[in-house]
């Protein structure tokens, strides 16, 4: 590691030349006897002798070498060995030197010693007197190199150690015995905000928040002044207010280290060190990890996994105090439609909207969740009475009344709620969620947008639900679906025109179901997709074979579901089966439902009109029982209208012959053709035949029937029933 504007604090092997250089000698001295005489003398092992008998030569020789000694005369023939010591001194050198010299007066010896010489020796000299003052030198110059190289050490390991303290990016600092700053790094200010000289012989808490103090005393200052062990923390210091800071929050969170600093017989404690690093961003990743392991990420509400927990706890807690509690299971009604129909944003917005409003009637300690999809959970832990879960359902309902501002339009959502109370209803998380997940789908089934608690006795029904889905899911491939047909009559021609084609499903253990009971389930559990294709197909396979057997102007009419319209290629789909089985366009029939209409958002007018450009026929289903039919008819180019059942029952009742004239006049107008349904007695025919109607079907006529009963009423018409009118 190399400080900037430093030497490195290891100096790497063989740039120091103590080693190699502390046994030579440079012997300067004019005397040619002496300079040959000093090195026998002194000779020892590893000494090694240069010589020369001037300054000038002295001076060339130091500037290429090092020496550890100089055996200096005092008087040479260009200068005095003074001025070589001045030299010395002047370049920094760190050669001993030992003046050896004939000078009697003290002076000299004074001079040479201010001048820097390590030793004098007046000659003349006993040898041995001269080899003490050589080894004496050499061994107090090595001790000074030895000394000098440490000091240096000491210095570059000062200098290391406070660049590392003072350059760290953690906080680090020292507190007293009292707990109060001894020091701390200048890391201080920009991580907190403050100064290092307002902080010091302040006690370490004043940048602790309030909420971590009794931690992190009672594990600092526990022992009092013993030493203790080092230990780790986590806790969050404050920054100041007054000073910017590298983030904008509060508070940072540090990784706390503290290690007690002992005196030197380790008894005592002198004080603490410490370092905190700022850990804030890895403890907000991972508060988002958790927040996302246990939200929902479009609402931002607990999930399925944090609901079950809180629900738990509430279970635990109610069972202590034996109190009670309430789970409501939520779905919102036709939302699956909405997002088929509108799209996946605008489901979203919804479902974010719809959170918001359900959170908007509970009280803090209640936990509403997310399951997935439209399923909303909400947790009541700790009510008095049924009739507070009660309160809170119907203040959920109310909230959902204004509509919804959606980017198509506005949107009136509604929920249908299940409750479960505990303990009366289960003591397990899993029991009450259940529970109140049978009511609501009871709700559902008894026409949505309400609430009602459990009943043990839903148990069943919610079974026979599951049973039943599971034996449609193996319908299609078991082959238990089937075609009727029932008969759509002309009475001025009193022949079959055209056919409905009705689904029927023959259970093998509960007999036939009518499509009104499996058809919703169909649709919710997304086969009905694989259904309508299957009808699709059989009824053109149908239409085929009576046109192979002479009945070429028949039409065959069938029922598309509106799930059927969220298809993008629902036109491609009916178009690639009729050409399929060669049948005229027109001869096939699609019955759309008005409500269909009116919720037009997945371009069912586009895929009408799509349809009619292929040549289809597309008849409205429930015509007048909507709102704004005229209105739909400009937008829908459909081909025919069938009046709806309902009007046809009321047809004795006195306000009832107006409505169908004027839909026997719309449709006149629109040069559409027209169909009666439901048409149970001779009176309505006769009616509806007075009011300008011709085709019609119903019970009075023929119930639908098989393939093989229709194909018989196809060679003789249903005469006993519409011969009368
Ligand atoms: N998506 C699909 N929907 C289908 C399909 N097949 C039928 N359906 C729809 O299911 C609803 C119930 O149909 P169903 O039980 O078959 O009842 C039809 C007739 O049996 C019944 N009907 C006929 N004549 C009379 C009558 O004189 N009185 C009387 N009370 N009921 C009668 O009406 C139903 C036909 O209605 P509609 O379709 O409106 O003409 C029903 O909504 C079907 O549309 C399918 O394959 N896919």
């Amino acid at each position: 590691m190399v400080i900037p504007g430093e030497q490195p604090f290891f100096a790497p092997p063989g740039q120091g030349h103590e080693s190699s250089d502390q046994c030579r000698i440079l012997v300067v001295d004019d005397d040619d006897a002496l300079r040959r005489t000093l090195p026998r003398v002194l000779a020892r092992e590893g000494r090694q002798f240069a010589e020369c008998g001037s300054v000038g030569e002295a001076i060339a020789i130091l500037e290429r070498e090092h020496f550890a000694l100089v055996l200096l005369d005092y008087r040479l023939p260009d200068a005095t060995g003074l001025d070589l010591l001045d030299w010395l001194t002047h370049q920094h050198r760190d050669e001993a030197v030992i003046v050896i010299s004939g000078e009697d007066a003290i002076d000299a010896a004074i001079g040479a010693l201010r001048g820097g010489a390590d030793d004098y020796v007046r000659k003349p000299y006993h040898v041995a007197q001269l080899q003490r003052a050589v080894d004496s030198t050499l061994h107090k110059a090595t001790l000074e190199r030895a000394n000098r190289a440490m000091s240096q050490r000491l210095r570059a390991s000062e200098r290391l150690h406070r660049f590392l303290v003072e350059s760290s990016p953690d906080l680090i600092f020292t507190l007293d015995t009292e707990g109060r700053f001894s020091y701390l790094n200048p890391r201080v200010r920009p991580l907190l905000g403050y100064e290092r000289t307002a902080l010091l012989r302040r006690p370490f808490s004043t940048l602790v928040m309030p909420e971590d103090i009794d931690r992190i005393n009672s594990l600092m200052f526990a022992r009092g002044n013993t030493p203790g062990e080092s230990f780790n923390i986590e806790l969050r210091l404050r920054r100041s207010r007054d000073e910017p800071t590298e983030g904008s929050s509060e508070s940072i969170t540090v990784s706390l280290t503290v290690i007690p600093m002992p005196d030197r017989e380790g008894r005592r404690s002198t004080g603490l060190y410490g370092v905190a690093r700022d850990i804030s961003e890895r403890k907000r990743a991972e508060e988002i990890i958790t927040f996302q392991a246990y939200h929902d990420q479009l609402t931002r509400l607990p999930n399925r996994v944090l609901f079950k927990d809180r629900l738990e706890l509430a279970i635990a807690q109610a069972q202590r105090r034996t109190g009670a509690l309430a789970v409501m299971f939520v779905d919102v009604d036709r939302f699956k439609l909405v997002n088929d129909t509108f799209g996946h944003a605008e489901g979203d917005a919804l479902l974010r909207g719809i959170a918001a409003r359900l959170s908007s009637t509970l009280r803090r300690g209640d936990t509403l969740a997310r399951l997935g999809g439209d399923e909303f959970t909400v947790l009541l832990p700790d009510i008095n009475h049924p009739e507070d879960a009660e309160t809170i359902a119907r203040k959920i309902v109310d909230a959902l009344t204004p509509p919804f501002r959606l980017s198509h339009g506005d949107f009136r959502a509604t929920v249908s709620i299940g409750i479960a109370l505990y303990p009366r209803d289960g003591d397990g998380a899993e029991d009450l969620t259940r529970h109140a997940d049978i009511a609501m789908y009871q709700v559902k089934r008894s026409g949505k947008n309400a609430f009602r608690f459990f009943d043990p006795e839903l148990n069943t029904h919610y079974r026979e639900r599951i049973t039943l889905e599971n034996d449609l899911r193996l319908a299609l491939e078991r082959s238990e679906f089937e075609l009727y047909y029932q008969p759509q009559i002309s009475l001025k021609g009193k022949r079959v025109v055209g056919m409905e084609a009705l689904l029927r499903w023959n259970h093998p253990t509960h007999g036939q179901i009518g499509p009104a009971t499996f058809i919703p389930v169909a649709e919710e559990i997304g086969m009905i997709g694989d259904i309508s294709h299957w009808v699709l197909e059989r009824a053109c396979g149908q239409l085929a074979q009576w046109r192979d057997a002479g009945f070429s102007d028949l039409r065959m009419s069938l029922n598309l579901s509106p799930h059927d319209f969220s298809r993008k290629d629902v036109v491609e789909m009916v178009t690639e089966c009729v050409e399929r089985h060669r049948l005229p366009s027109s001869q096939l029939e699609l019955e759309i439902t008005e409500s269909m209409m009116m919720q037009d958002s997945a371009g069912v007018a586009a895929k009408v009109r799509a349809m009619r450009d292929a040549g289809l026929s597309v008849a409205i289903d429930d015509f007048g029982t909507g709102y704004s039919a005229l209105a739909y008819l400009q937008k829908f180019p459909v081909s025919t209208l069938k009046i709806d059942r309902s009007f046809v029952r009321d047809l004795d009742g006195p306000s009832t012959n107006p409505i169908i004239s004027a839909i026997t006049g719309i449709a006149r107008g629109f040069g559409l053709q027209l169909i009666a349904e439901g048409v149970e007695r001779m009176e309505q025919a006769e009616t509806l035949r007075a009011l300008g109607c011709d085709i019609m079907q119903g019970y009075l006529f023929a119930h639908p029937a098989p393939a093989e009963q229709a194909t018989a009423w196809l060679n003789v018409a249903p005469e006993i029933d519409f011969a009368a009118p």
